[in-house]
C-alpha cells in the first residue's frame, strides 16, 4: 500500500506524515485552494526533512512556465495534474519527470476513457467528480462509489482519491482494490487546516488495510501492477 498525504501547508503536518511513512507528499499550487502554498512555502515546509518521500505538486490547468516558475524555487519529483492528456504529455516531455493525471469517474463505464487518457503518462488519479458548483476539481471530501473499480486493471498504476478519511479508507480500499490512496481533507478538522492525528490515523488505517502490501516490500508492489512511480 502506498499513501499520500496531500495540501502540505505548515511544517508540523508535513513532518508528521513524513514520521508517520507517508510514501509522497503533496504540495497544491492552484491559487482558489485553502491548500495552496507558493514555491518560497513549499520549500520552506519541505526542508523541514530534506530527503524526505517524493514531492508531488499539483497543478490545475497550469501553463508550462508556471511549473518552470515554481521549479525554480521549489524542486518537484512528480507533477499530478488537472487538464488535458495532451497538456499532461506536454508537461511530462518539457520536464522529465513523472506525471499523474487526474480523473473524477462517477460510473465503471467511464474508466476505458480514463485508461486512454493516461496513455504514455506514469499514473491516474482517480477521484471523485467536483460536487456541483464547486471551484476547484478536487479536493472537496467527496467520495466516489469504490465499487465500480473492483477488478479494474489498466495498463498504468493507478491511485484512489476523493472523500477518504481514517474512518473510511479501508473499506474503500477493499472495495475499489486500489493498492494506494491519496487525502486531503479527511486529515484536516477544517478546510486547509491539517489535523496531526489524523494524519497519522489515515496512514496506519491504510496500512493495516493492505498489511502484505508496503512501501517497503516495492517488488511484491510492483508486481500487481498497480506500483506508482
Ligand atoms: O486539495 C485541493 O484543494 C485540490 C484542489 C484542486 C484539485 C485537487 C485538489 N486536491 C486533490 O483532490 C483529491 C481529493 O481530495 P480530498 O481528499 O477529497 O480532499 C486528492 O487527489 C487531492 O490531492
Amino acid at each position: 500500500m502506498r499513501v499520500k498525504i496531500c495540501g502540505m501547508n505548515d511544517a508540523a503536518a508535513y513532518e508528521t506524515a513524513v514520521d508517520a511513512g507517508a510514501d509522497y507528499v503533496g504540495f497544491v499550487f492552484f491559487p482558489r485552494s485553502p491548500r495552496f502554498v507558493t514555491p518560497a512555502q513549499a520549500a520552506a515546509i519541505r526542508a523541514v526533512r530534506p530527503g524526505s518521500p517524493p514531492a508531488v505538486g499539483l497543478f490545475v490547468k497550469p501553463e508550462l512556465d508556471q511549473i518552470a516558475a515554481v521549479l525554480e524555487t521549489m524542486p518537484l519529483d512528480i507533477f499530478q495534474i488537472y487538464g488535458t492528456p495532451e497538456l499532461a504529455q506536454a508537461i511530462r516531455a518539457r520536464f522529465g519527470r513523472p506525471v499523474w493525471l487526474a480523473r473524477g469517474v462517477s460510473s465503471r463505464g467511464e474508466l476505458p476513457a480514463a485508461e486512454d487518457a493516461g496513455q504514455g503518462l506514469d499514473a491516474l488519479m482517480i477521484e471523485s467528480k467536483p460536487p456541483p458548483g464547486a471551484d476547484r476539481p478536487g479536493g472537496n471530501a467527496t467520495a466516489l462509489d469504490w465499487s465500480i473499480l473492483a477488478g479494474w486493471t489498466p495498463a498504468l498504476p493507478w491511485l484512489l482519491a476523493g472523500g477518504l478519511t481514517p474512518e473510511n479508507v479501508a473499506e474503500a480500499i477493499a472495495a475499489s482494490g486500489a493498492m494506494a490512496v491519496d487525502v486531503s481533507s479527511g486529515v484536516e478538522s477544517s478546510p486547509g487546516v491539517k489535523d496531526l492525528t489524523r494524519i497519522r490515523n489515515f496512514i496506519t488505517a491504510s496500512r493495516n488495510a493492505a498489511p502484505g502490501l508496503s512501501a517497503s516490500t516495492d517488488a511484491e508492489y510492483e508486481s500487481t501492477g498497480q506500483g506508482v512511480s
